[in-house]
């Protein structure tokens, strides 16, 4: 039994004269969650549309339960339930209204619309707006009827771009736990330009960057991958910058506070060690230490200089 439910093979696509996905491919587990990582303009969005069916591909394959999109896309597309990346919201319907519209558009049987609708906004904890106008929601509110229509047709894999994008923290960790939720029983994809929120909620990561895959394993795999590049140290009697500066593998430092100092440094050294060690020596007095993962764009230089992991198996 196969125990994936798409298989993308040599993606590419260009719009007009520039290429804004290359030789892309992967596959999505059949439960699960993903994480599309990229920058803007990475081409998450135009992966995911393709994935959907919504943009034809300039070449290559996309297969959803074997079902090529391009050839049979009725078939494969019942199959993907899609929020993109601006929510496909009518704002002066009520959720009922709206989510009804859905189900019909997805052609559910007429006497079980009504179940569909209820089990979708219980799922998404939106039954007690059912009468509110979608132009009255929170924006947490309007992407939880958006995701309710991704999932009106019990989808196998639902395709969430962006799904957190402008929401406040709360409603961010509110949409992060329904993600969890309707993971339980089927393959999620999401795509976000924000490496925590794919960390806080993702088994495998693939990461973009100009339309390229730079990496693509478990969660877990990439955490352990990517090496801290810096460090923040709290001492009680800080040395002058040039002392610091003249350890072995440090690249810059930074006074934060007349205390604290952010250090930088080659990602192989054992700056923390040393520094541990020479506080003791030298009494700097070192309250606190904390070794800081790297940023996105730093993240990108250390992938860009090694090669590319193997694909998720
Ligand atoms: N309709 C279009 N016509 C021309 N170029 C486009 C079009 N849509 C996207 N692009 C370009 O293709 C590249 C990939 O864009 P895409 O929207 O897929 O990236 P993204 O990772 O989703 O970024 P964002 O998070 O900013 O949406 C970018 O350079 C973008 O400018």
């Amino acid at each position: 039994m196969q125990d994936n439910i798409v298989r993308i093979e040599d993606l590419s696509h260009r719009y007009s004269k520039d290429w804004a996905v290359k030789d892309v491919s992967f596959e999505i587990n059949k439960k699960g969650i993903l994480g599309l990582l990229g920058s803007n303009g990475a081409g998450k969005s135009t992966t995911m549309n393709i994935l959907c069916g919504v943009l034809s591909q300039t070449q290559g394959k996309v297969l959803i339960e074997g079902i090529d999109m391009r050839a049979n896309p009725e078939e494969a597309k019942k199959r993907i339930g899609f929020l993109p990346q601006n929510a496909p919201l009518y704002l002066e319907q009520t959720v009922d209204e709206y989510l009804t519209f859905c189900a019909h558009l997805r052609l559910i049987d007429k006497r079980k619309v009504k179940e569909a609708v209820d089990t979708v906004k219980e799922k998404c904890g939106v039954a007690h707006f059912s009468n509110r106008l979608i132009s009255n929601l929170s924006g947490g509110y309007r992407q939880r009827v958006g995701i309710a229509q991704a999932l009106i047709h019990k989808p196998m894999l639902v395709v969430l771009d962006e799904p957190t994008n402008g929401l406040d923290p709360n409603q961010i960790l509110e949409v992060r736990n329904l993600i969890k939720e309707i993971a339980a029983d089927r393959a999620v994809i999401f795509s976000s330009h924000i490496l925590s929120e794919i960390q806080a909620t993702c088994q495998d990561i693939i990461m973009i960057e100009d339309g390229k895959i730079v990496f693509k394993d478990t969660m877990d795999a990439f955490n352990n991958y990517i090496e801290p590049d810096s460090l923040i140290a709290t001492l009680g009697n800080p040395p002058a910058e040039t002392e610091l500066r003249a350890i072995n593998g440090i690249k810059d430092v930074e006074f934060l506070t007349e205390k604290t100092i952010r250090v930088r440094f080659e990602p192989a050294a054992d700056i923390a060690e040393n520094i541990v060690e020479l506080s003791v020596l030298r009494k700097w007095r070192l309250k606190e230490i904390t070794l800081e993962k790297s940023s996105l764009d730093a993240i990108f230089a250390q992938l860009s200089n090694k090669k590319s992991k193997p694909a998720i198996q």
